[in-house]
This record gives structure tokens, C-alpha cells and sequence, in this order.
């Protein structure tokens, strides 16, 4: 069941349009995830989600309610972690917890939040004085607090280590297991491939793919990579360009490694054709393209 529907989305700054007709649904219980390039509109996006700016034109509805008009009740339903987000450097995660808290009229149990976040230990600290991942795990309690169905998180690990990002990682799935619905606006493949269900690209304020991050994936030519050396050259080596989804085909000219660039398909007939030519493949790799790849064919380039 859809608890975020978007239709239709415009929003324009100085006539200019950022957001220009996106339309998604988010599922109860998915990771949902916002990627894109630098100033696709991802932010604009989510913060009409939030309530924070209001659309020019289309319907946003979380829950049923709309964040422009029912602002309180969203607010109450839906924990968000801004991007670039701060506070007050003096003061402590207790003081920011229990202001948080404050806010909301049956807030989550401020210790069992703390210690799942691994905060418990820097009560009172100030907020100055934490690690980035600190103030990450901090943010994400402080989007928590307020028991909602549903937190955004936007650029969350931008700017963590590598280990800090991979535990904020297990984090938003712990988040997401305990039956909140999470969309996560990233720059990072790797962390959309791994955590996310569904992904939305937006590119240039609309809506370039929504899908699995296998389904984009496997959206990108030449999305599986076979690789091997075979034990005698082939007899028609313009063979294997012709095998069925096969994209392209090239011979490193020093071990005579071959790479074909395929589909699953490509990489059945490749198994097969070198069967019925009786010819060994060492060293055979099938390998998929990354996110990445995907990616890049889904954004246009700016000229
Ligand atoms: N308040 C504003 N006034 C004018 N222009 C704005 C405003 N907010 C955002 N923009 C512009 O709208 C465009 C989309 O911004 P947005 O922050 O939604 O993109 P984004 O996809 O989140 O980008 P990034 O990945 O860089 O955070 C950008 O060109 C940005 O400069």
C-alpha cells in the first residue's frame, strides 16, 4: 500500500522549473531512494513531501494528507533529516533528544533510541564536540524521535568514512525492519544498490527511471560482462559479436583475453558456443555492470 503518492509535481524558482511533472509512489515498509545528479530537483522534491515548500502545481499525499495543508499532522507522522542539517553547538545529544521530544505527543523512548544508535555512551556531549558519524547517528535519532511512519534521509553518509557509512548503512535497514518507511535521497550507487527496494532517478526535475536497482541495472546495453581466455583461438571469432543481446566484443592483443558485453543470454551462448567448438574457457568471469553504469546512461550529460 502506497503511504507517499506524488502526481504530477512542479515546482519552479524564478520561473525557472527544478521540479517539472515527477510522479512516484512509495510503498509501506520499502527503502525508497531519490538519485541524481547535482541540482536534478531531488531535495525540492522531498521538501514538498515535507511540507517544506509548496508545489506549484500536481497533488503530494502522505498517508492520505496533504503537507501543505495538513502540515501538523504530516509533521507528526513523518521524521525527516535535512540536508546540511546543524544545531546549536552547545548543545548536548540528552538536551537535544529530550527537546526533540518535546515536539511530538507519544515520542519514542528517548533511551532505547540513544542506545540503539549507539549514543547512549555521549549523553553529554556537545553537539560540537561529536564525529561526523555521531552527529549522523544523532540526526537520524532526531528524525526517529517522534515514532513516524515514515523518515526522509537526504545526503545522510555524505562526508562519512567509509566504516561509518557502512554501519549508518545497517542502521537504516534496523530503521526500516522496525516497520518504518525510509526514502533516502543519495549520491551513492553503492549505498542505493544496497539498501534501496525501489530507486527514482531524477534527472533535469523529471523522472528519468523508477525501478530495482537490478531492474536499472539491467536496463544499461551491455550489462553483463563475460570475460575469459580460451584455451585455442576461435575459428570465427566475428562469432561471438553475432551471439543473441551481445553489444560488443574485444581481444586484449597480449594474453588474448576476450570481453564480451552482453546480456544473461549473451553469456549462455557464449558458454554454449565455446562447448560446441570443444574449447576451454579459463578464467571465465560473468560479471554485471554496477549502478553506476546504469546511471550514467540514465542522466544526460550537461553539453
Ligand atoms: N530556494 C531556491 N531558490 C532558487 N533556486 C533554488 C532554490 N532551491 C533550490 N534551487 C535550485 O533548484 C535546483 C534543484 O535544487 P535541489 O536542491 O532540489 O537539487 P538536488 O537534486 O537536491 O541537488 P543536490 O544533489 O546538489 O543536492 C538547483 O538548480 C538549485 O540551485
Amino acid at each position: 500500500m502506497a503511504i507517499i503518492e506524488v502526481h504530477g509535481l512542479h515546482k519552479a524558482y524564478g520561473g525557472r522549473p527544478v521540479v517539472d511533472g515527477v510522479d512516484f509512489t512509495v510503498d509501506e515498509g520499502e527503502i525508497f531512494g531519490i538519485l541524481g545528479p547535482n541540482g536534478a530537483g531531488k531535495t525540492t522534491t522531498v521538501e514538498c513531501v515535507e511540507g517544506l515548500r509548496i508545489p506549484d502545481a500536481g497533488t503530494v499525499r502522505v498517508a492520505g494528507l496533504d503537507p501543505a495543508t495538513d502540515r501538523h499532522e504530516v509533521t507528526q507522522l513523518l521524521g525527516a533529516q535535512l540536508q546540511e542539517s546543524e544545531l546549536q553547538p552547545k548543545l548536548t545529544v540528552r538536551e537535544a533528544l529530550e527537546l526533540y521530544s518535546a515536539f511530538y505527543p507519544r515520542p519514542a523512548d528517548r533511551h532505547a533510541l540513544a542506545e540503539r544508535l549507539g549514543l547512549d555512551s555521549h549523553l553529554d556531549r556537545r553537539f560540537a564536540t561529536l564525529s561526523g558519524g555521531q552527529k549522523q547517528r544523532l540526526f537520524i535519532a532526531l528524525a526517529l524521535i517522534g515514532n513516524p511512519r515514515v523518515v526522509v534521509l537526504d545526503e545522510l553518509t555524505t562526508g562519512l568514512d567509509p566504516r561509518a557509512r557502512r554501519d549508518t548503512w545497517q542502521l537504516i535497514e534496523e530503521v526500516r525492519d522496525g516497520g518504518v518507511t525510509v526514502v533516502l535521497v543519495t549520491h551513492f550507487m553503492e549505498e542505493a544498490q544496497r539498501l534501496c527496494d525501489r530507486i527514482a532517478v531524477i534527472d533535469k526535475g523529471r523522472l528519468a527511471a523508477l525501478d530495482t536497482p537490478a531492474g536499472l541495472i539491467g536496463r544499461s546495453a551491455g550489462s553483463t560482462v563475460i570475460s575469459f581466455t580460451p584455451s585455442k583461438p576461435l575459428p570465427d571469432p566475428g562469432e561471438l559479436a553475432r551471439l543473441p543481446g551481445a553489444v560488443s566484443v574485444s581481444t586484449d592483443g597480449h594474453d588474448g583475453r576476450i570481453t564480451v558485453h552482453g546480456t544473461d543470454a549473451t553469456a549462455d551462448a557464449v558458454i554454449s558456443l565455446l562447448a560446441g567448438l570443444r574449447i576451454t574457457a579459463s578464467r571465465l568471469r560473468v560479471l554485471e555492470t554496477s549502478l553506476d553504469d546504469a546511471f550514467l546512461d540514465l542522466t544526460e550529460q550537461d553539453a
